[in-house]
């Protein structure tokens, strides 16, 4: 293949150790006679500074090796561009490589990272940051942040943190605009898809689609917490739709309007932003590898 390929590893993304990836893609670069370069980020954001970089350097494909933080931050440098994103799963949630069905394992995984073609998918931004799995606001916004300000990272401290918000957290009024139409919601949470899932495999928009130049919005009022396990299960088998909990709208453009500044997500990073927050797609606005 006759092109420049650089790989970034995010030394901190997930639980697995990542020692001896350089070995791994060294090899097989040498194996499928493919010119590659190796970097890896020394701090949050350092991704995109590599990227802009790389750009500058003619690289044709960059390959994030981490979880949807690390994509975002390099994706975000490459959208409308003819460079092309490919992606070793390293992350805790891996949602955007689970939804485009790219191999856990590394080997595999670095296989298609350079030996694949690319296809263009559908980008998003809230408030002009670009995402690419999902964003939202209400209770996983909240958690997420809450997650962050811990200062710990781990199952446990995440499942602590949501039981004891989930107790005292009251659902939120929003006037969400869809492609000029209004609709008047108080929710628990409300995700825009452009990705089908979170991550670890759960679908909060089982229907959403990459190349359908479309966002997918699931509004959720807040269940009794004895549905909780209900709800979980029917994410993880893809039937969230079914639940009397859940609403689902499509879109174009979306506004959401809420009574005061406060938490956002997007690609599973914690954030705060205004009052009003716009939504909007760009259709075939990124190569990815898959
Ligand atoms: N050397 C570093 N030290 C500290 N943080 C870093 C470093 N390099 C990158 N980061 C930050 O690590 C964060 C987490 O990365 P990432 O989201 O890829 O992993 P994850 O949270 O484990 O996976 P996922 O998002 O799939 O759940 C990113 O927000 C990125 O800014």
């Amino acid at each position: 293949m006759n092109k420049k390929v650089a790989f970034i590893i995010n030394p901190i993304s997930g639980a697995k150790d990542k020692a001896k990836l350089p070995d791994i893609i060294n090899s097989t670069a040498i194996e499928k006679n493919v010119q590659v370069d190796i970097f890896h980020t020394a701090r949050p954001n350092h991704a995109s500074e590599l990227v802009r970089e790389l750009v500058a350097n003619s690289y044709s494909r960059i390959v994030a090796v981490g979880g949807d933080g690390t994509i975002n931050e390099i994706a975000r440098e490459l959208v409308g561009k003819d460079v092309e994103l490919a992606i070793i799963p390293q992350g805790s949630g891996n949602g955007l490589a689970r939804h485009l069905g790219i191999p856990l394992a590394v080997q595999k995984a670095v296989n298609v990272a350079l030996c694949n073609s690319s296809e263009l998918i559908d980008t998003a931004t809230i408030n002009n940051v670009p995402f690419f799995c999902t964003a939202g606001v209400g209770f996983d916004a909240l958690i997420g942040n809450r997650f962050a300000e811990s200062g710990s990272r781990g199952f446990s401290t995440y499942a602590t943190i949501a039981t004891k918000e989930f107790l005292n957290y009251k659902s939120k009024e929003y006037s969400i605009t869809i492609d000029g139409i209004v609709y008047n919601r108080s929710a628990f949470l409300i995700t825009i898809a452009n990705a089908s899932q979170y991550g670890n495999n759960a679908y909060i928009a089982p229907q959403a689609d990459l190349q359908d130049g479309i966002l997918d919005v699931v509004i959720v009022a807040k269940p009794p917490l004895i549905f909780g396990p209900l709800f979980a299960a029917r994410m993880f088998l893809k039937k969230i739709e079914t639940s009397q909990y859940v609403e689902v709208l499509k879109g174009k453009s979306i506004k959401i309007k809420r009574n005061e500044e406060d938490y956002v997500h997007f690609d599973g990073e914690p954030g705060k932003m205004g009052k009003e927050l716009k939504l909007s797609i760009l259709p075939s606005s990124l190569r990815v590898v898959f």
